[in-house]
This record gives structure tokens, sequence and C-alpha cells, in this order.
């Protein structure tokens, strides 16, 4: 069953519905009833918890997504005075945590019986639909804001196979048009406002819960771009609460890029809804996003949880993903490092206090963005193919 987070509206799993009559987002109902320990006994992806994830098991449309490292990050923490680990989430078989919302969402695809995928994307999730369409055997179309997609998404898109539409216009434009294209049936959309997407993705607070030997930490934090991850993490955070796996919940902070940001300026005005932000900017394209389509379940998240929301500018990004690169040997791209500097920024306003057990879930890949990386390093330094020059050069 999927209902309506606003009116409780409920509809069929078998509906091909993206919201509801009253215009609101959807969710996925789930009732479970499984010990925990029976995870612990099983290969280990994300589809370990598939009692939870309401999709054909016999179905399953899998690149083996999940199970990301869960890296102590002692250096850092002990330099900001807390405690923190980060949930790599590059290291999903395309480079972003899409993969766990992309196999839970083809899968549904699959089941449903369509032959067409689509989705507008910022990139990751254009790479990751199109490599799940591939391996589920179904045509892919996606639509990419012209110029503002990261090269090495770009390349995963195009190299997939899928048909690739550069828009004139931006993310949040792209979006309205394929969502037409969706409700007029040429296609079934596979961005985040599809409630089994964000089935996939809810696997990233099982597995924080997990890592930490079934505790909460005290605070996850994460970019905020089309607003589904923090949503989904919540969403999964309180199913394993709810399921009496854990005794507590983390505070959800959801971090935006200065020039992006409607969910954190709704945040600090204690709204409950968003003005979207017409021609939003920023260098971690991944999250160039104005108009949200989550934002009602990520607020939702953030108050609930006694959370926050903070943005940060571009030099923050750009510097706090060159720290945690140099820091702790982290490669994540621009829109990832948002978490670092967003924590960062946390800890020096002392919003985040001193000790607090802490994860960041970083969200993509350094090499989705060669462009940024290399922008910023020292150009290789040129010498002969000479023993005598290697030397000199070192000596000096
Ligand atoms: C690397 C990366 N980080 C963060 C985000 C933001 O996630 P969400 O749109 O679920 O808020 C995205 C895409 O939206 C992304 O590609
Ligand atoms: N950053 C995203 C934007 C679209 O988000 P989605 O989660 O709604 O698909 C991307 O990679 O395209």
């Amino acid at each position: 069953m999927i209902r309506c987070v606003s009116c409780g509206q409920v509809y069929n799993d078998n509906d091909i519905v993206y919201r509801c009559e009253c215009g609101s987002i959807l969710e996925a109902v789930i009732n479970v009833d499984v010990k925990k320990e029976v995870f612990s006994s099983r290969k280990n992806t994300m589809w370990k918890y598939k009692e939870f994830i309401p999709v054909d098991e016999n179905k399953i449309v899998t690149l083996q997504e999940g199970a990301t490292p869960f890296c102590k990050c002692d250096k850092l923490g002990k330099e900001l005075g807390i405690n923190l680990h980060v949930k790599v989430e590059g290291s999903n078989p395309t480079g972003s945590f899409k993969d766990r919302g992309m196999s839970v969402g083809m899968t549904k695809a699959i089941m449903l019986g369509v032959d067409a995928v689509g989705c507008a994307s910022t990139g990751n999730t254009s790479a990751s639909l199109a490599a799940y369409a591939a391996r589920g055997g179904l045509k892919s179309i996606v639509l990419l804001p012209a110029g503002n997609v990261a090269l090495g998404k770009l390349a995963q898109a195009m190299f997939h196979g899928a048909e690739v539409l550069s828009v004139d216009g931006n993310f949040d434009e792209a979006l309205e048009m394929i969502t037409k294209l969706a409700r007029e049936k040429y296609l079934y959309l596979l961005n985040s406002i599809n409630p089994f997407r964000l089935e996939g993705q809810k696997t990233i607070g099982f597995e924080i819960l997990e890592d930490l030997g079934w505790q909460s930490p005290d605070r996850i934090i994460l970019p905020v771009g089309n607003a589904g991850n923090i949503s989904a993490i919540w969403k999964g955070i309180k199913e394993f609460y709810n399921a009496g796996y854990v005794e507590n919940k983390p505070m959800m902070t959801g971090i935006q890029a200065e020039g992006s940001a409607p969910i954190t300026h709704a945040f600090r005005k204690k709204s409950k809804s968003i003005t979207p932000v017409e021609n939003p900017e920023t260098i971690a394209t991944a999250i160039r996003i104005g108009d949200p389509v989550s934002y009602t379940k990520a607020l939702n998240a953030i108050y609930d949880s006694n959370g926050y929301s903070e943005t940060v500018s571009d030099d923050e990004i750009l510097n706090a993903q060159k720290l945690l690169a140099r820091t702790e040997g982290i490669g994540v791209e621009p829109a990832s490092a948002a978490s670092i500097a967003g924590l960062k920024k946390l800890v020096e306003d002392g919003t985040i206090e001193k000790g607090e057990n802490i994860v960041c879930v970083v969200t993509g890949h350094l090499l989705k963005d060669p462009d940024t990386a290399i922008k910023a390093s020292k150009e290789p330094t040129k010498i002969g193919a000479s023993y005598d020059e290697l030397k000199a050069y070192i000596q000096k």
C-alpha cells in the first residue's frame, strides 16, 4: 500500500501514481515482524533487509548495491571535538547512493511490466538509471540540464545506453517536463517522487544503525537537493526504531548550498512549506535544485527529529572536499562535501556540541566530477625521462 503523507489517502501498490489527488507526495507503508538477528546471517548487500523493501524478491534488479564503507574518521573528529563516522555512498556500483533507490525502482518497473523508464537529473540519478535499466533490459530516457552535469555522470548515462536529452533549462524545469511525460504514460518515472525509489535509499539508515552496533548516532548530516534522501533515511530510522531494534533516533541535519536552499530558508522560518528558488546556483551541481519535490517529507524529518538545516557557501564546500580527501583519504564530489562543510560550520557556531556522535553521509564519488577536482589541485610537475632529473627534483 502507498499513502499520501499529507491527507493519508491510500493507493494500491500497483497503481502508477506519483502524487495524491490532494497534490501531496506518497510513501510506502511497511508492516514487518522480523528479528534483527536474521540480517547478519545474510549476504552483505542492502537486500539483506528484504522484508522492509516492498517488491517481489524473485524479480530483483541488482548490482549488489549497499553495504557501503562506514569509516571512523578520528583525525577529523579530533580536530572538531566530536566522534565522527563517514558513510561512503560513492562506493555503490555507479558511484552514488542513487543505486539503492534505483535497484528497488527498477524492480518495481519490471513488476509493473513497463518497457521504458526515465528521469530528470543533475547527473547521478541518470547514471544510475541508465545502468539499472540496462541490467533490467528496459529502455531509458534521461533529461539533463544543459551545461550543468559533471563529466563522469554524463559519461555514465551515455555509455550505459540511455537516450540522453540535454535541456535548455534547469533541473526543476526538466523534472516538470518528464513528470508530464510520465503522467501521460510514455514512461515510468524513477525520480525520487516515486515512493519505491526511497524504499531503497532508506537502507542507508538501516546500515548506519547496524554499523553502530544497533545504536543511534546523535546526529546524521547529509546534503539536501531534491530532498528524497533525508526523507528516506529518516523513514528507515523510524522503521527500525518502531521495530524495537534501537532505543533512540538521530537528529536529521540537512545541508544545502547557499544559492539553492529553499529547505534551510523554510527551516529558519519554522515553516512547513517552501518558497522555491527560481534560479538555483552552486558549484555543487548535484544539489543545484530550487524546488525540491520531497520538501514536505524532508521538513517533517528535520522537525520530528529535533534536527537542523544550514547552508554552506561554494568555498566552504570546496574546502571541505579537500579536507576530507587529505585528512581521511575519502574522495567525494562537491555536493557530498556539503555534509562535511555543514558539520564544520555547526561545530564552530556551537549548534553541535563537543563529544557528539556524528555520522556524515557522503553521497557521491570524487571521480563523478573530475573537472572540479583537477581545478582545485596543483598541476603535475613536468620532468624529463631521466633518473638524474628525478633525483634533482626530489632533493630540491
Ligand atoms: C551526490 C549527491 N548528493 C546529494 C544529492 C541530494 O540528494 P537528494 O536530492 O535526495 O536531497 C544528490 C542528488 O540529488 C546527489 O547526486
Ligand atoms: N541529484 C539528483 C537530482 C534528482 O534527484 P532524485 O533523487 O529526485 O532523482 C540527480 O542525481 O539527478
